[in-house]
Formats: C-alpha cells, structure tokens, sequence
C-alpha cells in the first residue's frame, strides 16, 4: 500500500442538526483512482469538499496536503454559470491562478499549458467562445481542463461525466485513467455508475447511512 495521502480520522459531518457523516476513518493511498458511490444525499460531495477545506468538519479530523499542494477541483457545473460573459480560455487560465503573478500576461508556457488542458478534452476549437454560450457537456470539459491545466498531483471531481454523451464520457474517463496510471496522479471522483466504475477500478469508496469505507468490488477487504 502506498503511503496515505489524505487520511480521515472520526470525521463527522454536519449541517444544522442533520449529521450527514458520523465517523468517517479513511486511510486514502496516494497514487489511487478512486470513485465515491453512494445513494443521492448520502454525502459524497461533502465528504470531498471537507477534504478540500470547503465545508467545515463537526468533529475529527482531516489531513491532507492541500495547503502545499492544492488540489485539481472540479465541483458540479451547475455551480458556476456566470453571466459575465467570460470566455471559455479565460476560464481555464483560472486554473492557473496560484503560480500567475497578479496582473503580469501569461508566459508562453502557461498559454501552451491552456491550449493543451483544452485539446486534451477535445474543447481548443472552442476556445474563444464565452462559456455561457456552450451545452452542459461542453461546460464540463472546460471546468475539467481548468482543474487540469496546474497539472495538479490530486483530481478531485464530483460527477465529471454527468451531462457528458457516451462517448465524450469514455473519453474523459480514459483521460483520467491515463494521468493515473501514467503520471501517476491520484484521483478522486464521484461517480454514481457502480458498473461503470467496476470497469475501471476494483476498489471504490462507498458512502452511505452515514458511513464511507474503501471496499473491494469483489466483495474483498481493501488493503488500500
Ligand atoms: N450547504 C448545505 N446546507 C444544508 N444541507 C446540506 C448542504 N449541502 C448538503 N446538504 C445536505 O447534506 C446531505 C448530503 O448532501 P451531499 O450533496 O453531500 O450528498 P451527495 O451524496 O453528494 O448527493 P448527490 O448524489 O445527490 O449529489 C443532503 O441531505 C443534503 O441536503
């Protein structure tokens, strides 16, 4: 087992008097591609942004590190749709945002970094239209490539796929699958096809009645 990147130690999550998560112990390698299932409601989104700081924890506690490192996030589109009319390069170069100097033109490398995190999703053609104007999907892939383009050591996505077609879904989840089996990262990523996932992976995480465990799909303890 590699060395535990993120580790949850009796975490509880709540919000008023609804507690979501009771006691959450998670021990989560480094290096691992790991989708979170799990009822709707049942915390996942959570679970993952009270690993990101985002959502703060009732009890417990939460290592990570993501105060050196921060994480490559990309939350539920529906989230943002700003009505500025803000450019879809303009929203990936946010993705950049903590190595830019404030006010300095991007270097060349970082515009390359841009229009490569935008080919990878297939999305360059689309760069100077304003992000509003774009489909559901279109906007996923631009928030994917926006967390990407920093090429963090951590992905953190919750439901990347959701609006995407078919076959842009395999695509990004080959993506995906590459930058962890090639580069190494670790991703994280909720994801409500158990079947589809099991395709991909033979240890998720599974959330729900307010516990989340690491689980082998076989039916086997995770050694992870
Ligand atoms: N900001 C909030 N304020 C109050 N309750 C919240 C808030 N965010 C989430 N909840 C509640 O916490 C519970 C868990 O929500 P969460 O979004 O984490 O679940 P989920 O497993 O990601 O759901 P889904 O699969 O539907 O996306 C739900 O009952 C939800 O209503």
């Amino acid at each position: 087992m590699n060395d535990p990147i993120i580790t949850c130690s009796d975490v509880c999550i709540a919000y008023g008097r609804q507690e979501v998560l009771h006691s959450v112990n998670l021990q989560i390698p480094r290096g691992i591609f790991l989708p979170f299932t799990g009822p709707n409601g049942s915390g996942k989104t959570s679970l993952l942004r009270a690993m990101l700081g985002l959502v703060p924890i009732r009890r417990g506690k939460i290592d990570t590190p993501f105060r050196q490192t921060p994480a490559g996030y990309v939350p539920q589109h529906r989230v943002i749709d700003p009505l500025y009319p803000i450019s879809v390069r303009q929203i990936v170069e946010m993705g950049l945002s903590a190595e830019r100097r404030l006010f300095r033109p991007l270097t060349s490398r970082q515009k390359q970094a841009v229009v490569h995190a935008l080919e990878e999703l297939g999305m360059a053609e689309h760069m100077q239209k304003t992000f509003r104007e774009l489909s559901g999907g279109m906007k996923q892939k631009v928030l994917i490539a926006r967390a990407l383009v920093r090429q963090p050591d951590i992905i953190i996505m919750d439901e990347p796929t959701s609006e995407l077609d078919e076959q842009s879904e395999h695509d990004v989840l080959e993506h995906l699958m590459k930058l962890n089996q090639n580069d190494g990262k670790t991703v994280l990523m909720v994801h409500h096809d158990l079947e589809l996932a099991g395709t991909l992976t033979d240890t998720i995480c599974r959330v729900g009645r307010g516990r989340a465990e690491i689980v082998k799909l076989n039916g086997g303890a995770a050694d992870a």
